[in-house]
């Protein structure tokens, strides 16, 4: 590959203008400032009730390697920066305090779910890398949960690497879809690196190689042992079906004959008429898969009709979140240290209340009802509360504060953990297998109704008192400032 430069460092995969902030803090001097910047999104995607989190352990990577290289250097000094400045970044290693959510996490929008509390220059430069990463591997682990959750007991395989949005996506997007639900990944490279089962048929073009249905899963059944044939090269129930059953009774213990893949035409009624064939054939325990264009909705309508399909293969739709292309996760600062080592809040006003930011060191808390071990609503505090030592918790909406309730006999979970203090990595990276449980198994604790595919309620995420308070507070300030500016001739 003829590269400008070598590829060796994710350090300048930010935006141009996160180096120009973090030049103007080191002149200023501020540029080791402690802030803190609080990563969530705004809106839930597909109007899904709940999102699944995933990104951690390549944030944590990220993280952990970020160093700019010699050829970073270089390609910086034929810009426009100077010396000493470009020392100062020759030299920088995180150094910051990470929190975050388990990955695999059930998380909801206006929450923090992961937290950067670092120097004021280092902070802003990983802001871009870490959106790119959680936003669309947090996107497709919630796709893949709403697919999952229509596929009830059958299986889902990701089939998508061919569709993605280059490689990258096709990669991390399947690792994504095993965290929210998939069974498998056609991706061989994902199955190499992740240790995900990988699982495949065979393609339209094997039949057309070989002319015809029957010669086509003949060859394949000779040199293999599992095997699925494709049924819908030529005629499905008349060709397709027929050949892979006579093939399966030439080969009998030769093959694991697993079933047949359906790939076009009406796929309730071809399967319904399929598992007829196989069933009278003698392979009642033959599987049928389906795929083509399959997401949630027609996975949904397929079962509504009686459809007899056991696995489904999803690909376009669920890695390029066809639906929805992007989660829009935000990194907002919070609070920043003054010259005298005192947290100072910020906040960001805007005529929008869902967009005011939520100032100061936060924590998030997951309040679970001890007798029926389902979640009241997540609840937001300032960094010095502790919510589980209160017999009685008010929880409200942080918008329409006249929407409230009281919640006894609870445990808080404190849902942000640390990953980094003070750029030493103090966290054990889960295995994939665990995170992919953790998510399953979470899932649990949801009311069914924040978990349909339609119309989920809303979850309550809630803030304290106290960290309400202290957010009029601020805006009051903010308010009270601007006025004064309004009041001055000139303005
Ligand atoms: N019974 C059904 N009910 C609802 N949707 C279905 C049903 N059977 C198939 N589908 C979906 O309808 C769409 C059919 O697409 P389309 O007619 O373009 O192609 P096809 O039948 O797959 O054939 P080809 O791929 O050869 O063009 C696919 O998204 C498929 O998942
Ligand atoms: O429809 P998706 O959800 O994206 O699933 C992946 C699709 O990719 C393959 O088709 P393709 O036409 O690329 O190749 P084929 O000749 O093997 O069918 C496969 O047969 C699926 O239809
Ligand atoms: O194994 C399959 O059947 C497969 C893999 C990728 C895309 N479509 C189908």
């Amino acid at each position: 590959m003829k590269y400008y430069h070598p590829d060796d460092s994710l350090m300048l995969h930010t935006d141009l203008y996160q180096i120009n902030m973090a030049k103007t803090y080191w002149e200023d001097g501020i540029h080791n400032r402690k802030a803190v910047f609080d990563l969530y999104f705004r809106k839930l995607p597909f109007k899904n009730g709940y999102a699944i989190f995933a990104g951690l352990e390549r944030a944590i990577h990220y993280l952990n390697e970020l160093r700019f290289t010699e050829s970073d250097i270089r390609y910086l000094k034929e810009m426009e920066y100077d010396d000493g400045f470009i020392d100062y970044l020759a030299n920088l290693r995180f150094s910051g305090t990470v929190r975050a959510m388990h990955e695999g996490e059930i998380v909801f929008n206006n929450e923090p779910i992961m937290q950067i509390e670092a120097p004021l220059a280092e902070a802003q430069l990983v802001e871009t890398a870490l959106l790119n990463i959680v936003n669309y591997q947090t996107l497709i682990a919630t796709k893949a949960s709403r697919i999952r959750e229509v596929v009830g007991e059958g299986a889902a395989l990701e089939f998508g690497t061919r569709r993605a949005q280059e490689m990258d996506a096709a990669l991390w997007g399947t690792r994504a879809a095993y965290i929210g639900g998939f069974d498998a990944t056609s991706n061989v490279r994902a199955g190499k690196l992740f240790g995900m089962p990988v699982s495949g048929t065979h393609a339209h073009s094997f039949v057309q190689a070989y002319r015809d249905d029957y010669t086509a899963f003949r060859k394949y059944a000779e040199s293999h042992r599992d095997c699925v044939f494709l049924v819908d090269t030529y005629d499905t129930l008349r060709s397709g079906v027929p050949a892979a059953i006579q093939v399966a009774k030439e080969m009998g213990d030769q093959i694991n004959f697993i079933g047949i893949r359906i790939d076009s035409g009406d796929m309730a009624f071809l399967s319904k008429e399929a598992r007829k064939m196989l069933d009278e054939a003698g392979f009642p325990n033959a599987k049928i898969v389906a795929s083509s264009d399959l997401d949630e909705y027609t996975i949904f309508h397929l079962k509504a009709q009686g459809a007899k399909i056991d696995s489904w293969g999803v690909g376009t739709k669920l890695i390029t979140a066809y639906d929805q292309p992007a989660l829009g996760a935000v990194y907002k600062i919070v609070a920043i240290e003054d010259e005298h080592g005192q947290w100072q809040d910020t906040i960001k006003i805007s005529g929008n209340a869902e967009k005011v930011t939520t100032p100061g060191r936060k924590k998030v808390y997951r309040i679970i009802n001890r007798l029926n071990h389902k979640s009241e609503g997540d609840y937001i505090t300032l960094w010095d509360e502790d919510p589980q030592s209160e017999e009685k918790l008010k929880m409200f909406h942080p918008v329409h504060t006249f929407i409230s309730k009281y919640v006894t006999n609870f445990e808080a979970k404190n849902l942000l953990q640390d990953i980094f203090v003070d750029g030493k990595l103090v966290y054990e990276i889960p295995e994939l297998d665990e995170i992919k449980a953790y998510a399953q198994k979470n899932l649990d604790i949801l009311w069914d109704e924040y978990r349909r595919i339609l119309n989920p309620e809303e979850y309550p995420v809630d803030l304290s008192q106290k960290c309400w308070d202290n957010k009029m507070r601020n805006i009051e300030e903010v308010k009270k400032k601007t006025d004064a500016l309004r009041e001055k001739p000139g303005f």
